[in-house]
């Protein structure tokens, strides 16, 4: 079973002096996306986000962002007490935080493997193994009827900020990296290529299919359910990777895994 550390009981309700992190949830668990699927991994989960995903699987990172602050130090001593050398920063939107940076200084110091979930808004140079990059398609935008939390107050900003190629094109060149696309129906395969074909033009760096896996939208076993037979089949059909959400198969929505 995963195991957490009560970010809440650790931390502190404001920024103290020294380098340090508003954090949601830490906790041990098996990567459940993505390449690296299965892999035992602490996940260190920032609060705050610059987009609105209405879909968003974090809420009380994003709509209505919770957190307890953490010094840099601290998190590592969290980190360094559970038995994994693959470390998770994700949010919320992790590349926000300018302490995010020294965070994973700290980490590649100490030899873990450091995987960054990102929106892909924002590129910021550190030592990252794994870029694991989920552009957010125009399906994400937390239009009136989808807003999990008002009216669609928030649509035109997500609107405007979802997509950064110039951000997109540096973290793929930079880093390692998987392009992981949320896909709720059929139509977002078609905005998909047409992103990839304008990031193949902007971006210096090969980007291979293989580093491209679309995942089914859904939050529970039931969700995923209705999204993952074609989810995979358009992967399939269009030549990507698929790739499950394996700790919502094994643990369904509970927090901390
Ligand atoms: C909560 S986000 C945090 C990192 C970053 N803000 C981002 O969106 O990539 C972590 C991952 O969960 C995915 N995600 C969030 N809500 C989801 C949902 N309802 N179904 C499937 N994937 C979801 C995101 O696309 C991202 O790959
Ligand atoms: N087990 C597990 N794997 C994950 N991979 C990415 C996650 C995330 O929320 O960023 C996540 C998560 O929340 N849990
Ligand atoms: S970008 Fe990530 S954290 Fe932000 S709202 Fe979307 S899924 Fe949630
Ligand atoms: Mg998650």
């Amino acid at each position: 079973m995963p195991v957490a550390s009560d970010a809440a009981e650790l931390g502190r309700e404001s920024p103290p002096d020294e380098p340090a992190l508003p954090i949601n949830e830490l906790f041990v668990s098996l990567q459940g996306e993505g390449k690296l699927a299965g892999v035992p991994s602490v996940f260190v989960r920032t609060s705050g986000c610059n987009l609105r995903c209405w879909f968003c699987d974090s809420y009380h990172t994003s709509w209505e962002p919770t957190g307890s602050w953490l010094t840099v130090e601290e998190i590592i001593e969290e980190v360094e007490g559970f038995d994994a050398d693959h470390v998770v920063l994700t949010g919320g939107e992790p590349m926000i935080h300018d302490e995010a940076m020294s965070l994973l200084g700290e980490l590649g110091e100490r030899g873990y493997h450091t995987t960054v979930e990102t929106n892909g808004t924002i590129y910021r140079d550190a030592p990252i193994d794994l870029a694991s990059v989920s552009p957010k398609l125009a399906s994400s935008t937390p239009t009136a009827d989808l807003d999990p939390d008002g009216d669609g107050e928030w649509a035109d900003r997500h609107e405007e900020r979802r997509i950064d190629l110039g951000a997109l094109a540096t973290l793929v060149e930079e880093y390692d990296h998987q392009l992981k696309f949320v896909v709720t129906d059929r139509a977002d395969v078609t905005e998909i290529e047409s992103l990839l074909d304008r990031l193949r033009d902007r971006a210096a760096t090969a980007i291979s299919d293989t580093d491209v896996l679309l995942m089914p939208e859904g939050t529970t076993r039931e969700e995923l359910a209705e999204t993952r037979t074609l989810t995979a089949e358009l992967a399939q059909e269009y030549g990507y990777r698929y790739t499950p959400r394996l700790h919502v198969d094994l643990w369904n929505d509970e927090p901390g895994t």
